[in-house]
């Protein structure tokens, strides 16, 4: 009870945030419908009195004496009908209020449960990125897909769980009234049954969190069907991931048929001790001598009052059932234990002279006893200039973008942008100095226009531009659709080689300051990779570029070369001082002011 108090109640009113004001309409909608509903419920005392030829009861007290009251005036046969009438009215009101009350409910569930799914987003947005390097992809899908949408019918559950308990209080008040001895009864039989359905409640925990783990694990498995649809038929594993998704989905039915049928256990149990406590009701009333009418006007509001009762303890047990799914969702938006996102303040507005990585040093955050990626590694890279960064696999190449782009950030050292720390400037401002083509950046579902333009507003003649020198306007006007082709999940429907030319032309349409290139052209063929080298050399002077390939042709244009290896940076030179080099010698080429380091 404690554990859902702290994430799920925390959830749930952070979820609701502006519409908790609502919450107070509820709660007074919830009184007066019952309210009405207990008053159309009294009037029946009187028309029993009629009916039974005792108009007039005497000895009666309380509420059922101002109850008998009603229509005295009147002789027997207009006083039934204007009560009956005035019952009618009771109850149309009570519903037209009820629902007044489902609007409401339904407004303010339907603004919570968008509030929860904009906050998974920002979330995901806002995160530093060293958390979506170290997360199970399978557990954040689960979270996003699944269990966002139980934190919302948690939501409906509160709200119906209000509209209940405030019907209960004014039925239960109108029982006080009606005889205090009875309803003393009740309320203890009520207290009963609550602390029974709550113990059984309490162990829905466990098989909840269960349901969610083993969900998260169906759906990395699921996620892994869809991506590596390729690998799995070419090395023949239809077969095992057949019986692993099988044995993945069967632990999620073996999980939630233990939760269900723990929670399936709670209904019958209620219904059964809620009609023994209404028989006992029914027959003590007579033993204390309470009179007809009220007995039945008793029964009859004990009979609306159960099924509040019952939804508000099967509420309960619901909340209780859900216990995982919140916690996962509380886990992600909670931004305590995640990577901050990078701050910083400085304005920037282009590189003048140079960047600069001063002794970093720099591990992956998690890897454990893996080795230091970066160890007090030192370069720079002139502005204007082209400078390739070359090392065998592994050598922290792709790192250097990563500390570049501030996906990640150095343990040691600094980054020096015109002799500014990186970790002072704004990333924003700083990111829309940098284009990225990657072979790692995958393409958006959308057409091809939409992939090179990308949240970049351009001309169809920009897109045209950058496509051509992308070496990929000659391919894109073959296509059927032309630029306004749909190039499916990942870009499915294209090669490789074009994949990565509509990535470049993508960054190429930026014209941005620094335009890094990692391993952007690999797929790309000999012919068309020159025509785009003879691009970038076009760029030389006015813009930075950053080139990372193994190839010894992707780089030839360049000014510079920093080499690395074993975590250092092996050597800084002018590429035409090494030009003579093969790329194999180039790997092992050390300047001895380097090796001193
Ligand atoms: N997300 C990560 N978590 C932990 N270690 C990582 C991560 N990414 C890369 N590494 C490790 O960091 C080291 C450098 O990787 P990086 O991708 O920078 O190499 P690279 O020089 O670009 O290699 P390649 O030429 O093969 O692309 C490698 O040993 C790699 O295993």
């Amino acid at each position: 009870m404690v554990q859902f108090s702290r994430s799920g109640l925390q959830l749930l009113r952070e979820a609701l945030g502006r519409q908790l004001r609502l919450i107070p309409a509820v709660v007074v909608l919830g009184l007066a419908s019952a309210a009405l509903e207990g008053a159309g419920i009294g009037l029946i005392i009187p028309m029993l009195g009629i009916i039974a030829g005792n108009g007039d009861a005497g000895g009666l007290g309380g509420i059922s004496a101002i109850f008998q009251q009603v229509g005295s005036g009147l002789d027997d046969g207009e006083r039934l009908l204007a009560i009956t009438a005035a019952v009618l009215v009771l109850i149309t009101l009570k519903n037209v209020l009820a629902f007044a009350n489902t609007v409401l409910t339904t407004f303010i569930y339907g603004k919570a449960s968008h509030s929860v799914r904009s906050a998974l987003s920002d979330q995901l947005l806002r995160i530093g990125y060293p958390f979506f390097m170290q997360q199970n992809p399978g557990r954040l899908l689960n979270i996003i897909s699944n269990e966002s949408w139980r934190a919302s019918d948690a939501i409906q559950t509160v709200l119906a769980a209000i509209v209940n308990a405030s019907a209960a209080v004014i039925l239960l008040a109108f029982l006080l009234l009606l005889s205090w001895q009875m309803t003393l009864f009740v309320a203890l039989g009520l207290i009963l049954v609550q602390v029974a359905h709550a113990a059984l409640s309490a162990t829905l925990k466990g098989p909840s969190r269960s349901v969610t783990s083993f969900n998260s694990e169906l759906a990395a498995r699921m996620l892994h069907l869809v991506h590596a649809g390729r690998l799995i038929r070419v090395f023949g594993q239809e077969g095992r991931e057949k019986a692993a998704f099988d044995a993945a989905s069967d632990s999620v039915r073996r999980a939630g048929f233990v939760l269900q049928t723990r929670q399936g256990v709670l209904p019958p149990l209620t219904e059964v001790l809620h009609s023994a406590l209404f028989l006992a009701v029914v027959v003590s009333a007579w033993f204390i001598g309470v009179s007809f009418p009220v007995i039945v006007a008793f029964v009859v509001l004990l009979y609306r009052l159960q099924p509040h009762m019952r939804a508000l303890q099967m509420s309960w047990s619901q909340l209780q059932g859900w216990s995982g799914s919140l916690e996962e969702v509380r886990w992600l938006l909670d931004s305590s234990d995640k990577p901050k996102p990078p701050a910083g303040s400085e304005p920037v507005d282009g590189l003048r002279q140079r960047i600069e990585f001063d002794r970093v040093t720099f591990k992956y955050p998690g890897s454990g006893s893996r080795a230091v990626v970066l160890r007090s590694a030192s370069f720079e890279i002139r502005s204007g200039c082209s400078t390739a960064l070359i090392g065998r696999s592994g050598a922290g190449k792709t790192t250097i973008v990563n500390l570049l782009c501030r996906f990640v950030e150095p343990d040691e050292g600094r980054i020096l942008i015109d002799g500014v720390p990186l970790d002072q400037i704004d990333p924003a401002q700083w990111r829309r100095q940098i284009a990225v083509a990657s072979q790692d950046l995958e393409l958006v579902d959308g057409t091809i226009v939409e992939n090179i333009t990308y949240g970049q507003t351009a001309t169809i003649a920009e897109v045209e531009r950058a496509a051509k020198l992308a070496e990929a306007h000659s391919f894109v006007e073959k296509l059927s659709q032309g630029y306004q082709t749909v190039v499916g999940y990942r870009g499915a429907s294209l090669s490789a080689g074009q994949r990565q030319r509509i990535a470049l032309a993508r960054a190429l349409v930026r014209d941005p300051e620094i335009l890094i290139l990692d391993e952007a052209t690999n797929a790309v063929d000999g012919l068309s990779e020159s025509a785009i080298i003879e691009t970038l050399r076009m760029r030389a002077g006015r813009r930075t570029t950053i080139v990372i390939s193994h190839h010894r042709s992707t780089i030839s244009f360049c000014d510079d070369v920093v080499v690395l290896g074993s975590g250092r940076v092996k050597s800084q030179a002018p590429l035409a001082e090494v030009a003579s080099l093969s790329m194999d010698q180039l790997y092992e080429h050390e300047t001895v002011a380097e090796r001193q380091i």
